[in-house]
């Protein structure tokens, strides 16, 4: 069998410099091209290129994308910053290439993926809910794309279930000091040395309180979860927003 033809975008980056050692290290998979900032993307096209992965930052990754779907390549993305605007945008290109592939995924690990479908389960049944996150100091976004879609998700499961607004007194407060509100979900971001990359969802009821919590210690958390999606990205076209997609959860 013929092995898929896969690019890295951010090769010498934290989990760029990772996911080049994976890929390579995989059976059925061929590194044609390891690309930094400033590199062209021509070589995409000139390596015969089948599958992109991108781990880069917000600023690049929508041009990115834009050049690998006009080009038929199908990608797997770990790079934050997803908004509706960027989403909307990325379909329309997608719409005009319906055989291509994207995955976005918030995080590749099995165990933020977990937690996420957790904290969706568990939301309904508890009146309060906040997500900390916790990550290295080098990190460039807050709050962390894994932690405004698990608050996401919970707030979505809590709409569907009829759940009345958190309880919270608070009148007066530091700006900042109730964190980030994603869907009225509040969101902590830490950032601390020694740490990667790190999860706590928080639920509380009457008597009792629920924590979930997942840690990343190192890059190599994500390396299956990217290596899954070079595999079936290439037979789901159009976009899919999340791992779980391609793993039977249940
Ligand atoms: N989804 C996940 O599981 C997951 C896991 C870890 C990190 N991330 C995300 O991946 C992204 C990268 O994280 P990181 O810690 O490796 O950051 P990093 O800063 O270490 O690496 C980013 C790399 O991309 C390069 N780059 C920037 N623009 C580029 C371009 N146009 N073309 C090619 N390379 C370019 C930079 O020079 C840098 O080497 C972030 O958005 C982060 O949140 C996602
Ligand atoms: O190290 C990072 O940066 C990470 N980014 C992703 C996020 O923002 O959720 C995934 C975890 C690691």
């Amino acid at each position: 069998m013929s092995k898929l033809r896969v690019a890295v975008l951010g090769a010498k980056g934290r989990i760029g410099s990772e996911a080049v050692r994976a890929v390579e290290a995989a059976e059925d998979m061929e590194l044609v091209a390891a690309l930094g900032r400033g590199d062209k993307l021509e070589t995409l096209v000139d390596s015969g290129t089948e599958v992109v992965v991108e781990l880069t930052t917000p600023a690049s990754v929508m041009g990115n994308l834009d050049f690998c779907v006009r080009h038929g390549m199908h990608a797997v993305v770990g790079t934050t910053g997803w908004t509706d605007e960027r989403l909307a945008q990325l379909n329309t290109s997608l719409a005009a290439s319906p055989e291509t592939g994207v995955l976005i995924a918030p995080n590749f690990s099995i165990g933020a993926v977990l937690t996420m479908k957790f904290a969706q389960q568990a939301a309904r049944y508890y009146e309060s809910v906040e997500v900390v996150e916790l990550h290295h100091p080098n990190k460039a976004d807050a709050p962390s794309g894994t932690a405004t879609r698990t608050a996401q998700l919970i707030a979505a499961a809590r709409a569907e279930a009829g759940c009345a607004p958190q309880p919270d007194a608070t009148v007066t407060a530091l700006e900042g000091a109730r964190g980030a509100d994603v869907d009225g979900i509040p969101v902590h971001a830490i950032r601390l040395r020694g740490l990667l990359a790190h999860q706590e969802v928080l639920l509380g009821g009457e008597g009792e309180t629920l924590t979930i919590r997942h840690d990343s210690l190192h890059h190599s958390s994500f390396m299956p979860g990217i290596l899954l999606g070079v595999r079936r990205v290439v037979s789901a076209p159009g976009l899919t927003f999340g791992l779980e997609n391609f793993l039977d959860l249940g």
